[in-house]
């Protein structure tokens, strides 16, 4: 590490708070929300999720962090305040209520489907989905996307997508952020912690600039550079990280 400071960016969902049947039920254990409020105190901490801001915020319930809602197209922090893709918010009102309607015309079969909307994307949920179905719920939302130029569909753990298609993710979003708050490469080592296909945008960002750590049971393709098995391991590797900056 040298003399740089660590900034720590941290992904929500199957990094720090285990995945759960549904979104609501997905909280964050007390021992990670400590040691991410110990760490706060060291250095920079931002969360990048895919949540909305308010939910994801609410869920951490932590002041004074950077919060990245939304795959980073809602960022909100202290003196910080940005929101891309606001010119897509029609597109994805008329999706939503095209993605209701398709779904109530399958009736009885899309029982378990959920479909969370945030302000810039709609997640379409089919953990709780019978496995019949999920294949037709995929085509749908493909289809659907296919439809709307304007929108992109991507994936996730029992999870489809639909956000704006414009080049911006959570890679971006942690470039805009190291940009924003003033912290170069000389002197600061990003580290980027997530466990979905989403997080590999900002893996991919931070190759040779920063360690990307993807948290995940079985080592998979990544560009991360760390492997931890479970959100246990991320709390215990950032109280670790902890005591090492408390004690430089
Ligand atoms: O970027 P993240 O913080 O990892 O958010 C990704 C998505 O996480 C949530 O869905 C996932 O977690 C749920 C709760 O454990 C689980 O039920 C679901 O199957 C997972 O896909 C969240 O609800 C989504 O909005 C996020 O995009």
């Amino acid at each position: 590490m040298g003399d740089r400071r660590p900034a720590l960016f941290l992904d929500y969902d199957g990094t720090l708070a285990p995945i759960a049947a549904s979104p609501e039920l997905a909280v964050l254990d007390e021992s990670a929300r400590a040691a991410v409020r110990r760490l706060a105190a060291l250095c920079t901490v931002a969360f990048v999720s895919g949540r909305d801001l308010d939910d994801l915020t609410a869920m951490v319930g932590l002041e004074g962090l950077i919060y990245a809602g939304s795959h980073g197209f809602d960022m909100r922090g202290p003196g910080l305040r940005t929101q891309i893709g606001l010119e897509y918010l029609s597109d994805l009102e008329m999706a939503d209520g095209d993605l209701r309607t398709q779904l109530a015309d399958l009736g009885g079969a899309a029982r378990g489907v959920l479909v969370e909307r945030k302000r810039f994307a709609i997640a379409i949920h089919t953990r709780q989905a019978s496995p019949a179905i999920k294949p037709a719920v995929t085509d749908m939302v493909r289809a659907l996307a296919a439809s709307q130029p304007r929108l992109r569909a991507t994936g996730g753990k029992e999870l489809l997508e639909l956000r704006p298609n414009m080049p911006w993710d959570k890679g971006q979003a942690v470039l805009a952020l190291l940009d924003a708050l003033g912290l170069d490469e000389a002197g600061t080592l990003p580290f980027y912690l997530g466990d979905d296909e989403t997080d590999e945008d900002a893996f991919q960002a931070l190759v040779g600039r920063g360690i990307g750590i993807r948290v995940m049971e079985r080592p998979e393709p990544t560009a991360a550079t760390w492997r931890l098995r479970d959100p246990a391991e991320a709390v215990v590797f950032l109280n670790r990280l902890a005591d090492w900056l408390a004690d430089r």
